[in-house]
């Protein structure tokens, strides 16, 4: 399987965590990842030896009350939070508007897996919930209000799983999201970021999820 991260500490805390599995940094947002994640997907098929799965992991933002810092939320759905069109009567999807798509799901059996592991004694707080990719970071309580009003669900917010989920769903290839919580998702507070502890708890969770992903089913290939 291949993990795709945003930023080189994200994938170095993935690796300390699964040293064995192949981990790239493929920069911020969901374009700068369905990019280089289609290109490296590409490169192995072409090379005779393809990825089975796709994960997409990374520090993200909680969504109150669901997700507090530190918990870690495997994705149920991976959803283009704002892929679509502002209108006098709100925001239209691209689904609504009937040309595209906006959230990608991972499968049931890996997901509950996922979460099942980190359950485990010793392991962070764990939700399964959507997962919110945007192109902006949602920084003030208006906005926040009107994400959450669309995704009442929604647990947690970054910048890159829809974009990977594009480039797998491209090579046919199932996709998964991991996002361990460095910043409650609201008004912008710089100085309450905990990306240290976010990191860490990406690291605890990829220790725990190794099991999970050298089962044969999820196995890399
Ligand atoms: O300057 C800001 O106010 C600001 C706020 C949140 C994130 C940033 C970034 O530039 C980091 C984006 C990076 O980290 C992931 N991430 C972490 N927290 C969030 C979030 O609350 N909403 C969206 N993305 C988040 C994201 O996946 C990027 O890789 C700056």
């Amino acid at each position: 399987m291949l993990v795709v991260t945003a930023v080189d500490a994200e994938a170095e805390a993935v690796a300390a965590g699964a040293p064995r599995l192949d981990v790239l940094a493929c920069g911020v947002g969901p374009a700068a990842v369905a990019a280089a994640t289609a290109l490296a997907l590409a490169r192995a098929e072409a090379a005779g030896s393809p990825y089975g799965l796709v994960v997409s992991a990374g520090i993200g933002g909680g969504i109150a009350p669901h997700a507090p810092l530190g918990a870690v939320v495997v994705a149920d759905e991976i959803v283009a939070a704002d892929l679509g069109a502002d209108t006098p009567d709100g925001f239209a999807s691209v689904e609504d508007l009937g040309f595209g798509r906006v959230v990608h799901r991972p499968p049931t059996a890996l997901t509950a897996r996922m979460a099942e592991r980190l359950s485990a004694p010793g392991g962070p707080t764990a939700v399964c919930a959507p997962v919110l990719t945007v192109s902006t970071v949602t920084g003030t309580a208006r906005r926040t209000v009107e994400l959450t009003a669309r995704h009442p669900r929604a647990a947690a917010e970054g910048m890159e799983g829809f974009g990977v989920a594009e480039a797998a769903a491209a090579l046919s290839l199932p996709c998964a999201e991991i996002r361990a919580i460095s910043n409650v998702v609201g008004p912008r507070d710089r100085a309450a970021w905990r990306v240290g502890p976010a990191l860490a708890s990406l690291k605890r969770a990829f220790s725990l999820l190794n099991p999970v992903f050298e089962e044969p089913s999820h196995e890399c290939r």
